[in-house]
């Protein structure tokens, strides 16, 4: 249990600059995103499980932990394949979500099925993160939670051992991630689930389709042919081996750095059906000026080393914007990077850190409720906070390959998804590869 402590120190880290174009083959731990669905999927199934190459890192280990104070077994002792012998779900019980959107939005309908309470809490930026209307979905369906008045952590889930389940309507535009945690143990509501989305449009709708296919994988009859509705029927979900692919996600910054130097950055083992948006990731290194192929060696990125200016919304691969922005600084004109005011909620307010860190190293960044238009200038090297924030921790190492100087207040943030970042960055950057 490496790196499940919210209280560490900072770890303070010089962004190692690229003296040649990066070339590098990468073999990077499963997505985030598929490892917390397939471990609540598991917990809620009716047979064993086993997770292959899952994700280890705190987000993922807070999750097993989480799953295994409700009584299931999970064991992570190995590191390539995780085993889950669900059991009867039982309070009482404590969840500590440590920063993770997935645990604070999958695990409390989980806590509705166990019998006795459940309280959850996180890191103190968890309790900013906004969980009201999941909250008020969940109680809609028949579970009774105590929270704050603006419905956030620190909560409690006074489990039944059963949840009705219905019809339910909410407001999913702050987090496609309230949609999912209605739907992922909905087989196990008595009635299932209906869930409606109102309000103005819900993001990262890969995310959304990932759900459905695992939850279809798990054995779900799951209808999501009207938009903004999905349908999960009441019914068993199987126990399976669930093969988790390389984290995306994670793989950007390394694609970036292929973009930024004129190198070429290849990502191990990438599966030719994959559940994550790599179409939409394609069409966007394109634009900026890459080259994208998917071959027997994996998926690669190649650049020229002139990075080109974006002009697009990020509301399906939101969790992209600060890499993504952090190419705009040095490319060859403006960027408008847009349709993403919920990344305020993530785990800092993005726009805002961005436009702080990058304006401070010399870029001209124009903030508006829902992105950034950045214009390029020279940079100079500084301090580059990252508040906690992972991806704000790649976003800075991208602008470090090509600008001396970039200090990190703390890399350490990166044990969110990745905590092997700062040594396979700096291997990448030195010529070496693999993990
Ligand atoms: O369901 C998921 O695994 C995720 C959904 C997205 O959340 P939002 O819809 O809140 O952006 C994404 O940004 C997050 O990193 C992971
Ligand atoms: C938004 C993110 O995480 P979370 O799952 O905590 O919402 C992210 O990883 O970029």
């Amino acid at each position: 249990m490496a790196h499940l402590t919210a209280t560490r120190p900072a770890q303070p880290w010089s962004a190692p600059t690229a003296s040649d174009p990066v070339t590098a083959s990468i073999t990077l731990p499963g997505s985030k995103s598929m490892t917390a669905r397939a471990l609540v999927l598991s917990a809620v199934a009716d047979g064993s499980s086993t997770l292959r190459r899952p994700l280890r890192a705190r987000d993922t280990e807070l999750m097993a932990a989480g799953l295994r104070a409700l009584g299931t077994q999970v064991s992570t002792v190995e590191e390539e394949r995780w085993l889950i012998r669900p059991n009867p779900l039982r309070g009482p019980a404590h969840i500590d979500v440590g920063l993770a959107g997935t645990i604070m939005r999958f695990a409390p309908a989980v806590a509705g099925l166990a019998h006795g309470p459940v309280t959850f809490d996180g890191d103190p930026v968890a309790r900013t993160r906004p969980l009201g209307p999941l909250l008020g979905g969940l109680r809609a369906l028949g579970m009774r939670i105590d929270a704050g008045p603006v419905g956030s952590l620190p909560l409690t889930v006074h489990g039944t051992g059963e949840v009705a389940g219905g019809e339910v309507k909410i407001d999913a535009s702050a987090s496609s991630q309230f949609v999912s945690g209605l739907l992922l143990a909905a087989p196990r509501f008595t009635h299932g689930v209906t869930v409606r989305h109102v309000g103005p449009p819900v993001p990262s709708a890969p995310h959304l389709r990932m759900t459905v296919q695992m939850l279809r994988a798990a054995g779900a009859a799951v209808d999501d042919t009207t938009p903004d509705v999905w349908v999960v029927e009441p019914g068993r979900l199987s126990g399976r081996g669930w093969d988790i692919e390389p984290d995306l996600s994670g793989a950007v910054p390394f694609f970036a750095a292929a973009l930024v130097t004129g190198g070429s950055v290849t990502l191990t083992d990438w599966p030719h059906n994959s559940l994550q948006p790599v179409d939409t990731l394609r069409t966007l290194l394109l634009r900026m000026g890459g080259e994208v192929t998917l071959d027997t060696d994996g998926l690669t990125v190649r650049g020229t080393g002139v990075v080109k200016g974006l002009d697009a919304d990020l509301s399906d691969v939101s969790e992209l914007t600060p890499v993504l922005a952090a190419l705009a600084t040095v490319a060859d004109g403006p960027s408008r990077l847009y349709g993403v005011a919920h990344i305020r909620g993530h785990e800092t307010d993005r726009l805002a850190a961005l436009a702080h860190e990058l304006t401070t190293l010399g870029a001209q960044v124009i903030e508006s409720p829902d992105g950034l238009e950045i214009h390029p200038r020279p940079l100079h090297g500084g301090t580059f906070r990252t508040y906690a924030d992972h991806r704000m921790a790649h976003a800075a190492a991208v602008i470090g390959l090509t600008v001396p100087g970039i200090e990190l207040d703390d890399v350490g943030c990166t044990s969110k998804t990745l905590p092997e970042f700062p040594a396979l960055w700096s291997a990448m950057v030195a010529g070496g590869s693999e993990r």
